[in-house]
């Protein structure tokens, strides 16, 4: 992990590895750290991740693993492998599965944070009661327990469960929240938004902003934008 310990995590959500690179020229490991996720990997594979590792970034490898244990057990420890500095998996593949994948990294000698998606943040309590589902307000705090007595080290939730979830699970237990949208820019296909200030206030850890960030007219600037709010809080 790096000194500097930025909060922000930007999701390089594009389809080559090209703007990608471009952008982490753009910006340098204190400023923020970066996420790789299935369209990014599926299309430039592990060895764009090494080549933002050997930059120097903290790298966050969004595959949402959710499998059989085994799978997924050989699956983080891939990542782990390649140097990676946080891993997820879905909460709801249930507790076998994810204490599969805490012992797979556990004696591994990169051992990234291990994370469990809760409920998605594109996903409304309309959603969830089409598949049968509780609201958000019950599922997340569900998921989150059943993780953290699975040894997790954090969890993916929205913004809006941010504060119930470090009384529920402690101040330890990493908070990674995705669904940030700073005020006036489009949710898009996210249902359970936050302000980046509203949600570092309501105790976040770690930010991970795509779109309002890689689809501006000046993603450095925007970026800066949005940390210089941070800091002033
Ligand atoms: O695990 C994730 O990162 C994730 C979980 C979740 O519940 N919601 C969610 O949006 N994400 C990811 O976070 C990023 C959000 O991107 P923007 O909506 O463009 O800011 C995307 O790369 C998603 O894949």
């Amino acid at each position: 992990m790096n000194a500097a310990d930025p909060k922000i995590i930007v999701a390089l959500d594009y389809q080559q590895a090209e703007p990608a690179l471009a952008f982490a020229d753009r910006v340098n490991p204190a400023l923020c750290r970066l996420k790789v996720g299935k369209e990014l990997f599926t299309a430039a594979g592990p060895q764009l991740v090494e080549k933002l590792v050997a930059k120097g970034f903290d790298v966050f490898l969004d595959l949402k693993f959710h499998d059989i244990p085994n799978t997924v057990a050989q699956a983080v420890r891939s990542a782990a492998r390649l140097g990676v500095w946080m891993v997820n998996v879905h909460a709801s593949g249930g507790s076998k599965m994810m204490r599969a994948a805490r012992d797979a990294i556990d004696g591994e000698a990169n051992r990234p944070l291990l994370i469990a998606v809760t409920v998605l943040t594109s996903m409304s309590g309309e959603d969830l009661a089409e598949l049968g589902m509780p609201e958000p307000a019950v599922q997340v705090p569900l998921l989150a327990r059943l993780a953290l007595d699975c040894d997790m080290d954090g969890v993916v939730c929205s913004a809006q469960e941010a504060s119930v979830l470090k009384k529920l699970c402690g101040a330890d237990f990493k908070l990674v929240t995705p669904g940030i949208r700073p005020a006036g820019s489009a949710a898009g296909d996210q249902s359970r938004i936050m302000t980046p200030e509203a949600a570092v206030a309501a105790g976040a850890d770690y930010l991970v902003i795509g779109r309002p960030i890689t689809q501006s007219d000046d993603p450095l600037a925007t970026l800066q934008a949005i940390q210089a709010g941070l800091a002033a809080l």
